[in-house]
Formats: C-alpha cells, sequence, structure tokens
C-alpha cells in the first residue's frame, strides 16, 4: 500500500499547528478530568458543540419551562450556553444543598455589561463577592437587621394611615398611592425626608433610577449581553438608540444617588453638633466623619450607595407584593371576609390594627405569607454564582457557574404546599395558630446563604402593618364593567426579573361610615 510521503500531506508549519492543537486538546482533557475527577456534569437539554444550548435555552417566563424540564431531567438541570455554565435548581432541597450548606463557594454574582450600563453599578445586590460587596452589606445590615428594623415601625404605621386616606379620597388610583406610601417609609426613614402628597421630586427621581434596572436586567434583552464591544459605540452614532437610554439611566442613578444624600448632608451641617442624626443616612455620615480624608471619598460612596439601594431594592418588591394581595381579595371574597371578620374581633371598630395586634392576627399573617408564595415577586431569586469548582449531588459544578434558584417551583411544591396554584391562608393554620409544620415562603422568597435579603425584617414589617390596616377598614371587590357588572380577573405573572402582575383592577371602597370615620381621625393623628 501507498502511503503519501510527509511532505507531499501537511507542510512543516501546518503539521507543527496540527501537533500543537493535539497538545492542547489533549492538555485540556487532563486538565478537565482532574478537575471532575470522573464526575459528570449535571444532566440537561442536550448541547450542541460550541454554542451548547444556546438555542434550547429557555428565554421568556423561564421558571414554567425550567420546571417543566425538570420533571424529565430532575430537580438539578444543567445548561451551557457559549462556554457559560448554567445551573438551574428546582426544589427547596437542592437550593438548600448548594446555597445554604456551600454558602462560602457560592454567593458571587455573574457580571454583565448591562449592571454599569442600566444604572446598577450602586447596588451591591450585583456586586461581586468580596470585600467591597461585604462594607456595603455590613453598612445596611447594621440598620436593617431585626432587632434595628423594629425602630421604624412608627414611620411604617404613619405612612400606612396615610396610605388609608388617599385611599378615602381617590382609590382609583391606588398602585400610585401604594409606591408613594413605601417610598415615603424609605425616605423618611432613610433620609428624615417627609415625601410630598404627590409630584414629589424625590419619588420622581427613584422612578427614574428604576426604569434603568427595571428593563436593562431582564437578560438577553440587549444585544451587548453577548457582544460587549457594543458599549463602545458613541451615542452619537447612527441608531446608537440604546447608548442614549443608557446615558440616560446612570445619569437617573446619579440622581438617586446625590439627591437624597445632599438633603442629608446640608441639614447635618446646619444642625448644631450635639444632635443625633434622625435618619439612617444621616448616622452612616456621622460615622465617616472620624475616617482619614484620604479614605473618605471611598466611604461616602458607599453611603450614598446604601441610601441608593434601599429604594433599587427595597420599592418594586413590596409595591408587586401589595398589589398582589389587593388581587387575591378581589379573587377570593371569602378570604377577605374571614380577615374582615378576626379583624373585627381582635382590634374591633374604635382603632386601627398596631404591631401589637401582629401575634393575635392570625389569619391576616397567613394572608401574607400566602401572597408571599402565590405571586414570589423575583421568582427566579437573584442567580448567585460559584467561585470555585464544587459538587452537588455528585455531579460537577465548574467554577464560575450561574446558579439560578428557581422560587416559583419551590413555592409550586404539592408536597410543600397542597394544591399550591390555590390562594389559601387557611393551610399556614393549625388550631387558630400559625402551623410551624408548614414551611414559611419567607424562608425561599428571601433568598439564599450570604446574600439572604437583608431589607427581609423591614419588609415584612411594612406588608404587615400596611395590609392589617387596609383590610380592616376597606372592602376590596371584583372591577366593573361600562354596564356596571363584576369583571372576573386571573392571576398572571409578567416576565421581568421582579415579576409585575398582569391584571390588578379591583373596586376599592370603605366598610361603612364608621370605617370612614376611623381612617379621618387617624390621619389627623399622625
Ligand atoms: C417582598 C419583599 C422582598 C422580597 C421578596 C425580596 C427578595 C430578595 C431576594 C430574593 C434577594 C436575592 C437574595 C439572594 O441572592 O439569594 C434580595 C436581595 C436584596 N434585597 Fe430584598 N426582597 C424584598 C424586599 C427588600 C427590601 C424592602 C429591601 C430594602 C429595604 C431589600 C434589600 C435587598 C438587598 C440590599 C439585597 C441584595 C443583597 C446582597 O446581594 O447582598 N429587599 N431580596
Amino acid at each position: 500500500m501507498d502511503f503519501p510521503s510527509s511532505s507531499s500531506a501537511f507542510s512543516p508549519p501546518l503539521a507543527l499547528l496540527a501537533c500543537l492543537l493535539l497538545a492542547s486538546l489533549s492538555w485540556s482533557s487532563v486538565r478537565w478530568r482532574r478537575r471532575t475527577r470522573g464526575r459528570p456534569l449535571p444532566p440537561g437539554p442536550p448541547r450542541l458543540p460550541v454554542v451548547g444550548n444556546l438555542f434550547n435555552h429557555p428565554r421568556v417566563k423561564r421558571w414554567v419551562p425550567y420546571h417543566e424540564l425538570c420533571s424529565r431531567y430532575g430537580d438539578v438541570l444543567y445548561f451551557s450556553v457559549m462556554g457559560q455554565s448554567i445551573l438551574v435548581l428546582d426544589s427547596a432541597r437542592a437550593v438548600h444543598e448548594l446555597l445554604e450548606k456551600k454558602a462560602a463557594n457560592t454567593s458571587d454574582r455573574t457580571q454583565s455589561p448591562m449592571i454599569e450600563l442600566s444604572g446598577s453599578s450602586l447596588n451591591f445586590g450585583f456586586m461581586p463577592y468580596g470585600q467591597r460587596w461585604r462594607r456595603h452589606r455590613r453598612a445596611f445590615w447594621q440598620h436593617f437587621n431585626q432587632g434595628a428594623a423594629v425602630a421604624y415601625w412608627p414611620a411604617q404605621r404613619a405612612s400606612a394611615h396615610q396610605f388609608l386616606w388617599k385611599l378615602l379620597r381617590d382609590a382609583s388610583r391606588f398602585r400610585e398611592h401604594i409606591r408613594y406610601t413605601y417610598a415615603g417609609v424609605i425616605l423618611k426613614v432613610g433620609f428624615d425626608i417627609d415625601v410630598g402628597d404627590e409630584d414629589d421630586r424625590y419619588v420622581a427621581a427613584v422612578d427614574a433610577a428604576l426604569e434603568g434596572p427595571v428593563q436593562g436586567l431582564v437578560p438577553g434583552t440587549f444585544l451587548v449581553d453577548f457582544l460587549p464591544f457594543l458599549r463602545y459605540v458613541p451615542t452619537w452614532f447612527p441608531g446608537a438608540t440604546s447608548q442614549r437610554l443608557w446615558a440616560k439611566w446612570q445619569a437617573a442613578a446619579e440622581t438617586l444617588k446625590n439627591l437624597p444624600y445632599d438633603h442629608v448632608k446640608a441639614a447635618l451641617d446646619q444642625a448644631s453638633n450635639d444632635e443625633e442624626p434622625r435618619s439612617i443616612i444621616g448616622k452612616l455620615i456621622q460615622q465617616i466623619t472620624a475616617v482619614e480624608p484620604g479614605a473618605r471619598h471611598e466611604e461616602e460612596e458607599i453611603v450614598k450607595n446604601v441610601g441608593a439601594i434601599t429604594f433599587e431594592a427595597g420599592l418594586d418588591t413590596v409595591y408587586i407584593t401589595t398589589l398582589a394581595v389587593f388581587l387575591a381579595m378581589t379573587m377570593h371574597p371569602a378570604v377577605l371576609k374571614k380577615a374582615h371578620a378576626e379583624l373585627d374581633r381582635v382590634v374591633g371598630p374604635d382603632r386601627l390594627p398596631d404591631f401589637s395586634d401582629q401575634d393575635a392576627l392570625v389569619y391576616v399573617n397567613a394572608i401574607v405569607k400566602e401572597t408571599l408564595r402565590w405571586h414570589p415577586v423575583l421568582p427566579l431569586g437573584l442567580p448567585h454564582c460559584t467561585v470555585e469548582d464544587d459538587e452537588l449531588d455528585g455531579y460537577f459544578v465548574p467554577a464560575g457557574t450561574v446558579v439560578i434558584p428557581n422560587i416559583w417551583a419551590c413555592m409550586r411544591d404539592p408536597e410543600m404546599y397542597d394544591e399550591p396554584e390555590e390562594f389559601r391562608p387557611e393551610r399556614f393554620i393549625h388550631d387558630g395558630k400559625l402551623d410551624p409544620a408548614v414551611r414559611d415562603p419567607a424562608a425561599l422568597v428571601f433568598g439564599f446563604g450570604r446574600r439572604i435579603c437583608p431589607g427581609r425584617y423591614f419588609a415584612q414589617a411594612g406588608l404587615f402593618i400596611t395590609v392589617a390596616s387596609v383590610l380592616h377598614v376597606f372592602d376590596i371587590t371584583s372591577p366593573l364593567d361600562d354596564h356596571g357588572r363584576p369583571v372576573q380577573i386571573t392571576h398572571g405573572m409578567e416576565d421581568g426579573l421582579s415579576s409585575h402582575l398582569s391584571d390588578y383592577r379591583c373596586t376599592i371602597t370603605a366598610r361603612s361610615a364608621e370605617a370612614e370615620a376611623l381612617i379621618l381621625a387617624h390621619t389627623r393623628q399622625s
């Protein structure tokens, strides 16, 4: 048999290239085997060479298709998109195994150009796991831990009362009223600013700054997520509409960082030296005055960021959850009737609910829990990221893997919650008390490990007092059509990092003339 001579088949440079390629492939394969130690990657849909799952990775309302795929592959699901490993955890068990037990290795965040371009660099929720994130989180937690959060109850109560009065005056604008209620509390406790009735410039600054994260952080919305060089196209370039949008978002984030901060700074400058600052930002500014001037700029930046993130992370979450309570009451009149009965019995007609009623208002607490479960506002949480190679259930999890907890799926696990699609607060109650045997949705919807939501105590207190106050004095019923007939509405979740409701129309009326009088009396007092 004739073999072609080596000189005719391969020229020396080509042969060298082939040898180098072969050597590099064998070296990668050895390294891969060393790293995996024979452990396979977790199961998942079939992958194409190079692009992996680019064409079969879910894109819309991913919590649903992820969950459907898990019924085929199990509660740990693996994708690889253009070399990026993605792991979906579809059960409380899997989430606990990786994000709680191995928190030291799974508390990083993946970085995307859209974080900066959407104006979210100030948000430590997106910062990589490390010293900078830690310093931000420490400053925040100091003022929002369980003990500290109690100090904000009076402001939360006053804001809830103001909300009742606004609903009484014009219930058709209940969505704006909810936003003002929660933004007002943050402005008060964070900056000692009293929010205006409407057209408040601080609330306008918050709304403008939230546009970037809400629209810009939905994965895959902007091509720059896949082609990072696009961020350098100048704004004057024809068709560079995204660039102009990003510039607007970043400017709005800067305004949010500086506007309320400057107010606090000015107030501190005018106050006498022995006066204790009343606001969180005031206290943080006071702490950094002792810092050496050289390091002060960095510290000042942290304080500004902490102020801004309180709005960025703390407004839409409670706003959407409160809207979901209104929707649930509209759809389930029997639940509202039971809440009314409990409030009449525990609180009575002569006053509004208070935090001291919380233990006795078992059904109202159960409504808040059921709403957090029924409409988990961050259905996929905030994705974590692994730092080093890891292992789960005997599978290999490479370093740099994006880990997505499917909180929505956990909240609909029929093993944990019977008939999960139903809105049924009773599931949390046994013998007239909250049942410790039923998992509290708060143990999952606020996230995991070292990244668990540090605003959770503040959020839950605000939700409780607002919901209890509204249900005590208002009826919430179906919206009416043009002929005055009730319209049947259903629960739907919109796509997005935080999921808005598809429909939230309702009719809100005071329960009685006494209820109206009660609202007016309390508004005058607060
Ligand atoms: C219903 C209300 C809320 C829900 C369901 C919620 C849920 C979450 C979730 C799922 C995370 C990601 C946790 C993780 O990575 O595992 C998170 C992070 C965060 N939340 Fe909340 N949250 C709520 C309200 C608030 C409020 C009111 C504040 C501020 C006052 C707040 C501040 C934060 C911050 C600063 C982070 C970033 C934590 C970090 O990455 O270290 N949240 N939240």
